[in-house]
């Protein structure tokens, strides 16, 4: 990867794909097309439902499979050309870490490191150490990984990426799997290791948590990419719903309807609906005008899901 300029310009991408496509040989078009530009220092979240392609994309960007056409570029140098030079700087994990459940966790992470030809052993007992503090098992080290639950085992597969620096973390679905705390502790962590200048690229099929934790995302299905950038900016392109809180509900309801408001539901006192694109200012006066007594006159926070919904017209719902 180049240096950042010194005329201020952004730094070269961390992960560059230009019209990357994956055919498996059953015929099955997993990947078609993608062109994926993950900034330097972003926490990116590679969205989409099952099966839309996420983990193929990984493998590729990762070297462990062949792209059927198209280019990918991770730190800068071609993949999987030069996998070799790059790995050692990517901490990847993918599909769950490969645990012997009869050695302890920091055994585990010896192993691992041992089999790194690029580590130094002189240093490796301090790296692992520091790894397991890192991700909060320093105390829970000495204890066989058959007895870790499933969250401890996800932060050992973290700290066996992180037993050296990386430039680049790659997570496949880093919360699968995990209750909510498990999920709080490891979304925690991929905001400290970001803090400390390490780009994340994690892959995930829950939107709210793409919301979350990253800065940065791009949002799949069925293998084609829908949309990406900053999450700020793709929120920012739906409008949010329009709530009205009023002791008036089906006259409110009444009226929003005839300003062209979409959608209405009623719940209790809050009458909500799709707002119109028109100044809001005079849908409130209608309101007023027609005797509604109005508590509350508020356009809530676009999502995430709002902003898929309306770039796919579909709803983000995916099983499991
Ligand atoms: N080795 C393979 N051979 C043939 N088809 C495959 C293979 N691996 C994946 N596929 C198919 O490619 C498509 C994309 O799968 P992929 O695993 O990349 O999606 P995903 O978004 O990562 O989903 P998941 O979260 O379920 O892993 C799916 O239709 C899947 O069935």
């Amino acid at each position: 990867m180049e240096p950042p300029s010194a005329t201020g310009e952004e730094a070269a991408p961390v992960i560059a794909t230009r019209g990357l496509t994956k055919r498996y040989r059953g015929g099955q078009l997993a990947v078609d097309g993608l062109d994926l530009t993950v900034p330097a220092g972003s926490v990116f979240g590679f969205l989409g439902p099952n099966g839309s392609g996420k983990t193929t994309t990984i493998r590729m960007l990762m070297g462990l499979i062949d792209p059927t056409s198209g280019t990918a570029h991770v730190l800068g140098r071609p993949m999987p050309g030069a996998t070799r030079a790059v790995l050692p700087e990517v901490g990847a994990l993918i599909e769950g870490p490969a645990l012997y459940g009869f050695l302890s966790g920091r055994d585990n992470l010896l192993r691992y490191d041992s089999a790194d030809p690029a580590a130094d052993p002189r240093t490796r007992r301090a790296r692992t150490a520091a790894a397991l503090e890192r991700v909060g098992l320093a105390a829970a080290g000495s204890k066989k990984a058959r007895a870790y639950s499933l969250g401890m085992k996800q932060r050992l597969g973290l700290a066996a990426a992180l037993l050296r620096p990386r430039r680049l973390l790659v997570l496949d679905e880093p919360t699968n799997g995990l209750d909510p705390q498990g999920m709080r502790e490891i979304r925690g962590l991929i905001r400290e290791l970001a803090a400390d200048g390490t780009t994340v690229f994690l892959s995930s099929h829950l939107l709210d948590e793409i919301e979350q934790v990253c800065t940065h995302a791009a949002v799949m299905t069925r293998g084609r990419l829908v949309v990406q950038g900053a999450v700020a900016d793709l929120s920012a392109g739906a409008r949010g719903r329009l709530a009205v809180t009023t002791p008036d509900p089906a006259d409110a309801a009444r009226v929003l309807g005839e300003q062209g408001v979409t959608g209405l539901t009623v719940t209790g006192g809050t009458v909500t609906g799709e707002p119109p694109a028109r100044d809001l200012a005079e849908v409130n006066a209608a309101l007023v005008a027609a005797g509604v007594r109005v508590r509350g006159f508020t356009l809530e926070r676009a999502s995430l899901e709002d902003a898929f919904v309306a770039l796919t017209g579909e709803g983000f719902d995916v099983a499991g």
